[in-house]
């Protein structure tokens, strides 16, 4: 340990050792994930355990489990049960994974101790806990008297490097702790009538006016205020957690640290942020009081994730301006901050959809990079410095003198005139407050508009330029002829850079809209805050502002809605013209002898890949009855299926409305009596039979899908292996090959 330190040596930590990593710009936010213990209810109601803590830094979640025997007419079939959605079985990765048994102080030591060395550096640091109602992010976060959470460990960490540090630097260190419920900001430490607004400052940041910074000496002086805070924090219970925080509360630590030697000062935040459950409502219990509230909570939770998405993405234009929560947290997100993100979650299949979200949240979240700097105030300030300040002084006193002297001339002309004389500052009589007000707000409501309008053509434009990058990346793979290769490329070029252009003057207009509605919401608060009596009329004009914001938002998503979906047909038609165009060609050179072990193995394994991906799938998404996702099957009666195929799915159709809408046995019955030929269709009987349970119970299109094919396979038993594995599954396939045989 370096104690003889003589100043703040940019490249050195507190330990003497390099830290240029970690205040080097462009660090990527550190991404942990937390899995806490099943709790009572999950392990009194049998519910399974989906995330698996495989080692440090990975977890699968919903891993194939030790099947379960199913049985068929007293036989125990070695396929994966029908009835049964298959497993994700996929591997997350993040920088630090900690299984239930760890312990709050374990979390600490990976997740938010390395923080405090960059913050005696003076950069600024975050922490935010993520995660569904009862994850436990408050756990982590606060913790209890036993165990105390991350925020008070930090905190004594920052003690303990402040106390070594003493003889060198000078320390000053206040505290605030707020919450943002239903889009208000409020203050915990000294709770106000109204709520506080954030203003925006080019220096210090986003700021919160009026907040109560409170001074503590030591760590345990920190357990009062938190306490404090806490009884004044909005919980309610909900469904998943009696004592549900239904708030963000944010905790910031402002230090200023001044080197005693050279003078300079460095400050620095740490901010600790506490989100509210990011649950789907049905968690909640989504009535009411509480069903406001989940839509705050959603509305932050969701401009925060489009913020994580901009950030992820590199956008230049991110929307912090959203919500309150992103506003409070620009300086968090991808700015100049260190930031460490803890997404907490339950191990138990009870909470499989939030936590499913959480882990792809918590992964977008690892490609954002934060652009870190030192906030060094320069004490060592030269004299030509100096003079130029004296210099811009002199120019105001002489600009001030000169307005003086000229309203001095007014005031004697009106004196002159006995006329009273017209004042030059704009100060609003009471009575035409509610009219400014109004007028204000249609101002407000008009940028919104164009901005909501140049958020739109900004997403759009962003989407198409990611598929031109795309299709630009393909190409390269796809084109042998270098000359035709270059052609291509130039052309996507340049609609790249005339997309990008387009984009870029868009975020130029985005970015001065920002700062009129700034200066409007401004002029709303103080208007408000001058006359309280207008407080009703501006709530109700920024729900219509809300409304509106809504509409254009919901526009926004269709028509990227629209825009995926097109895509996603011609990704089709490429999929099915390149499977064609392979077959054939797997066939030439296996006829001439050419195929080589490796080119097999690609084959194969992209066989394999189509299979897995594209037809053995229990979406709840109607996934229709095209049968695309047969048609890449290369079987060597492909070519004669595929009319069959086609015309079945049309027979399917009309079957398909009589199954969902009357009776799905008779639906499963109709089609087979319509496909099969008489003999077939009499081995299949007991299929048929099972696959009408199959559909009774299950009722989605895949199965009825699964039952064309068994029909359509019976024509042709040859190619009944291969079919029926990708449409239906292995049990199906295994006992209609056995039944064939
Ligand atoms: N790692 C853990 N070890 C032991 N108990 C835990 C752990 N994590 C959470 N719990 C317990 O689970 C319950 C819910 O946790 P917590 O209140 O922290 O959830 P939360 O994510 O903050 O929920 P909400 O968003 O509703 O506030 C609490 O009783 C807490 O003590």
């Amino acid at each position: 340990m370096v104690k003889n330190r003589k100043d703040l040596t940019p490249r050195r930590g507190i330990r003497g050792t390099a830290v240029k990593s970690r205040v080097s710009a462009g660090a990527n936010i550190r991404v942990v994930v937390r899995v806490r213990p099943q709790n009572a209810k999950e392990t009194g109601e049998n519910f399974r355990t989906v995330v698996k803590v495989s080692d440090e830094q990975m977890l699968m979640f919903d891993p194939e489990e030790d099947s379960t025997p199913f049985f068929y007419h007293g036989v125990q079939q070695k396929g994966r049960d029908l009835l049964k959605k298959p497993h994700k079985n996929m591997k997350f990765l993040f920088d630090r994974v900690f299984p239930p048994i760890a312990n709050n102080e374990e979390v600490f030591v990976h997740s938010t101790k390395d923080l405090i060395e960059t913050l005696m550096d003076g950069c600024n640091c975050s922490v935010f806990v993520y995660g569904a109602t009862g994850a436990g992010k408050t756990h982590t976060m606060l913790g209890h008297n036993g165990a105390p959470g991350i925020t008070y460990l930090t905190m004594r960490e920052l003690f303990h490097q402040k106390q070594e540090l003493t003889t060198e630097r000078d320390f000053e260190l206040a505290v605030s702790y707020l919450e943002v419920y239903n889009e208000n900001v409020q203050d915990l430490l000294q709770p106000k009538g109204s709520p506080l607004h954030l203003r925006e400052d080019s220096k210090l940041g986003v700021m919160v006016a009026g907040i109560t910074l409170k001074r503590i000496e030591n760590p345990e002086d920190l357990f009062e205020l938190l306490e404090k805070g806490n009884k004044n924090r909005t919980q309610h219970p909900t469904d998943a957690n009696a004592e549900s925080s239904r708030s963000h509360a944010v905790f910031q630590v402002y230090i200023r640290m001044k080197v005693k030697q050279t003078g300079q000062t460095r400050l620095a935040k740490l901010s600790m942020i506490d989100l509210a459950g990011s649950e789907r409502g049905a968690a909640t219990g989504c009535k009411g009081a509480r069903f406001t509230e989940g839509a705050n909570i959603n509305k932050s939770l969701l401009a925060l994730g489009n913020c994580i998405n901009s950030l992820a993405d590199g956008q230049r234009h991110v929307p912090y301006r959203d919500s309150k929560l992103t506003r409070l947290l620009k300086d968090s997100l991808g700015g100049n901050c260190h930031t460490v993100m803890i997404a907490n979650v339950s191990p138990s299949s009870m909470s499989f959809e939030d936590t499913y979200n959480t882990l792809k949240y918590a992964t977008r979240a690892k490609k954002i990079k934060s652009n870190v700097k030192k906030n060094v105030v320069n004490n060592e300030l030269n004299a030509s410095h100096y003079i130029k300040v004296i210099e811009e002084l002199n120019k105001e006193i002489l600009q001030l003198k000169e307005a003086a002297a000229s309203s001095e001339t007014a005031c004697t002309k009106c004196k002159n005139n006995d006329k009273p004389m017209k004042q030059e500052v704009e100060v609003v009589d009471s009575s035409e407050m509610p009219t400014k007000l109004k007028t204000l707000f249609d101002e407000y409501i008009m940028n919104q508009e164009r901005y909501q309008k140049l958020h739109s053509n900004h997403a759009t434009l962003d989407y198409r330029l990611n598929l031109k990058d795309e299709t630009n990346s393909r190409l390269s793979d796809f084109c042998v002829d270098s000359r035709e290769k270059e052609k291509g490329h130039k052309k996507l070029v340049h609609t790249i850079e005339t997309l990008k252009k387009q984009n870029n003057a868009l975020v130029y207009d985005l970015d001065s809209l920002e700062k009129t509605i700034a200066r409007i919401e401004e002029e709303i608060q103080n208007l408000v805050e001058a006359a309280p009596d207008l407080k009703m009329q501006a709530e109700l004009e920024q729900c219509k502002v809300d409304n509106m914001k809504m509409k254009y938002q919901y526009q926004e998503l269709q028509g990227i809605n629209k825009l995926q979906s097109v895509e996603l047909n011609t990704r089709g038609a490429l999929m099915e013209n390149m499977g064609s165009l392979l077959q054939p060609w797997y066939y030439i050179l296996d006829g001439h002898n050419m195929m080589t072990d490796d080119m097999r193995k690609k084959y194969t394994d992209l066989r394999g890949r189509l299979q897995g991906e594209c037809n053995v799938t229990f979406d709840d998404a109607d996934s229709g009855l095209s049968t695309s996702s047969s048609s890449s099957n290369i079987t060597t009666v492909e070519k004669d299926l595929r009319p069959l195929k086609r015309k079945l799915s049309e027979d399917m159709d009309s079957t398909f409305i009589l199954g969902s809408s009357t009776n799905s046995k008779n639906a499963a019955d109709y089609m087979l009596s319509k496909v099969c030929e008489p003999s077939p269709a009499k081995k299949l009987a007991k299929s048929a039979k099972l696959t009408s349970q199959i559909v009774l119970k299950e009722n989605r299109p895949l199965v009825r899908k699964a039952v064309g094919t068994m029909g359509t396979a019976s024509r042709f038993p040859g190619a009944l292996s291969s079919i029926t594995c990708k449409t239906t599954n292995k049990y199906t396939s295994k006992h209609l090959l056995a039944k064939q045989k």
